[in-house]
């Protein structure tokens, strides 16, 4: 009798990636060379120091910038040179986004926010799933609620299910907790742990915060436009540690410079 290991595939994988902003002397390379790819139910956070590069990569991973070199895939398709109609199709069928600002629609109710890129896309999302989704977010009392009536713990729990309920590929949070209390962020942070280890579920998040990263599988490090670190089971005393490190490079370099 074979044993055989399930073979982990990859939601995300980027190879080669090069990104520049504007050009001649004021140019900005924003991202050098990167190479990095995201496993299926996995939960991935991406830190490094403002300006490393985070944000571009992430809207290079989801199609939402383009790069100069390069390519990405999401799950076994290829983004790159989909025109612009196939690719809003790949963002709506197989990425969920959450932002730092939520990004609800005010003047829709928490369920409509919820079903609103189902309804877009002209299907409907799966009820039990998204009933699922709605009871493990505790929303299932808030969702007539606009989203002036809710807080902002609860706008993001929204977001959360909106993000899911069309069971995506990958989702890719950007700073999720950057508005929210402590209290609040732990929610989320802990819905997005429940979502890959019970949903199987894959996230890609960027943070600035240790504790944040601390919640995820494996932390990759950008500084300076490069992926500079790759580290597992990170704790939010050896993502600090590490992050005293990067600092002190950055220092060091900049002594050099001058
Ligand atoms: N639209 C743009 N035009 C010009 N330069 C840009 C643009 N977007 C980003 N950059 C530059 O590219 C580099 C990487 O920016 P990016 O926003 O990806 O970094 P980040 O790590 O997400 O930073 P932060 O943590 O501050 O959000 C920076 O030097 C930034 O100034």
């Amino acid at each position: 009798m074979s044993t055989s290991t399930p073979v982990k595939t990859n939601a995300v994988a980027a190879k080669g990636l090069w990104k520049a902003y504007g050009s001649g002397e004021a140019q900005v390379v924003a991202l050098r060379d990167v190479s990095v790819e995201f496993a299926s139910g996995a939960f991935t956070a991406i830190m490094g120091p403002s300006g490393s590069g985070k944000s571009t990569l992430m809207h290079c991973l989801a199609g939402l910038d383009t790069t100069d070199r390069g390519t990405v895939s999401i799950g076994d398709t290829a983004l790159t040179g989909l025109g612009d109609k196939a690719l809003t199709k790949l963002r709506r069928d197989k990425i969920g986004f959450i932002f730092q600002q939520f990004n609800l629609l005010p003047t829709l109710t928490a369920e409509e926010n919820i079903t609103l890129p189902a309804a877009i896309a002209g299907s409907k999302a799966d009820p039990a799933w998204v009933k699922r989704i709605i009871d493990t977010l505790d929303l299932a009392d808030r969702l007539d609620h606009k989203p002036t009536e809710l807080s902002g713990g609860q706008q993001q729990r929204v977001a959360c299910a909106r993000a899911l309920a069309s069971r995506p590929e990958v989702v890719f949070a950007d700073e999720p907790t950057g508005n929210l209390d402590t209290r609040s962020g732990a929610e989320v942070l802990s819905f997005l742990r429940t979502s890959v280890d019970e949903f199987d579920q894959t996230i890609v998040m960027v943070t600035h915060d240790p504790n944040a990263a601390a919640y995820a599988d494996r932390v990759v490090f950008l500084a300076d436009g490069q992926v500079v670190e790759d580290m597992d089971d990170p704790t939010a005393d050896s993502v600090i540690d590490k992050m005293k490190h990067f600092e002190e490079l950055v220092a060091a370099a900049q002594v050099k410079e001058s």
